[in-house]
């Protein structure tokens, strides 16, 4: 279950520890839109202003040593694995790049992946590690470095794809009932192709998705290709498969995902030192094999940057 996702006692902390409270305001200002993100991903733009000095986050967690990832239940992007370890792509390329930068610690903060937004705006955590889609309506509420991948979707469906599904105006044009998992961006895009809202259901991740597909309450459950491909791989759910990987359409436009981290509006310098090491593990094939066990191949890697994808 997600906690609330603010907790006063941790913002005060942040203030003892130097954050100002002008970042404080831009991330109460910021919950708007994040609430708004984490309801639905189609939010129209939302004016959020954070510190204009860069931010202190960086400094701050040096002294502190210790970094709060947010993450959501994701295989193969972040998740807690049997042993209760923190565990994903995302998270081991985040702690390599974190240990660069003098940070040794890190403490996992699972919850729902509609609540990152509004967790990273209340001080939950310091930065959401969970592969999160970078586009605009998101980039009014978040900082996100580059993206370190970029992936298609894909569907699960029952066995034999009774409905020969394979992009999302066939949900559409059928009247299918479509399930995804809760601020998935996969809603707007069936949204885009003419799927109605009200007929949309959302589930807290792959695993009651799967389960919401043999039970016969949806025809189909939409997300990353990756994620499906991990979800199969537990083997409990035999009478589900997966359809191809496709380029979602919307309004006539592909639209290539690219998924990276996400700081608080503001803190452009923890970003900025980030991303310069994140384009360093690009440029030398690190990211490749960082990614790489956990199925990340090379067509995942991407030349995406976030000023583009933010305006997309
Ligand atoms: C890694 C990931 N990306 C999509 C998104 O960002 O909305 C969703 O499919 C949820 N998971």
């Amino acid at each position: 279950m997600a906690s609330p996702p603010w907790n006063t006692s941790e913002i005060t902390g942040q203030l003892t520890r130097g954050i100002r409270r002008r970042s404080l305001l831009a991330g109460v200002a910021a919950l708007g839109a994040a609430g708004a993100l984490g309801a639905a991903t189609g939010c129209s733009r939302v004016d959020v202003s954070g510190a204009t000095d860069g931010g202190h986050l960086l400094e701050d967690l040096r002294k502190k040593g210790t970094v709060r990832m947010g993450i959501a239940s994701e295989p193969p992007y972040a998740s807690i694995n049997s042993k209760g370890e923190l565990t994903g792509e995302a998270p081991a390329v985040a702690k390599t790049i974190f240990q660069r930068l003098g940070i040794k610690n890190f403490e996992p903060v699972p919850v729902e992946f509609g609540a990152l937004v509004p967790g990273l705006h209340s001080f939950q955590y310091d930065v959401i590690v969970a592969g999160m889609f970078i586009n605009k309506a998101r980039c009014a509420a978040v900082l996100f470095s580059d993206p370190d991948y970029e992936s298609k979707d894909a569907f699960l469906v029952p066995k034999g794809n009774p409905h020969k599904i394979k992009d999302y105006p066939d949900i559409a044009r059928q009247h299918l009932r479509m399930g995804t998992g809760i601020g998935y961006a996969e809603i707007d895009y069936a949204v885009g192709n003419g799927v109605k809202k009200s007929t949309i259901q959302t589930y807290g991740d792959q695993i009651a998705g799967m389960e919401a597909l043999e039970a016969g309450r949806i025809d189909a459950f939409a997300g990353t290709a990756l994620t499906m491909i991990e979800a199969l791989k537990t083997g409990k759910h035999p009478k589900v498969e997966m359809t191809s990987p496709f380029t979602p359409t919307v309004d006539g436009k592909p639209q290539r995902d690219g998924g990276g981290y996400g700081f608080r509006i503001g803190e452009t310098k923890l970003r900025d030192a980030f991303n310069n090491e994140l384009q360093k593990m690009k440029k030398s094939g690190e990211l490749l094999r960082i990614a790489k066990p956990y199925g990340f191949t090379e067509e995942f890697m991407t030349d995406l940057t976030a000023k583009e994808l933010c305006k997309k």
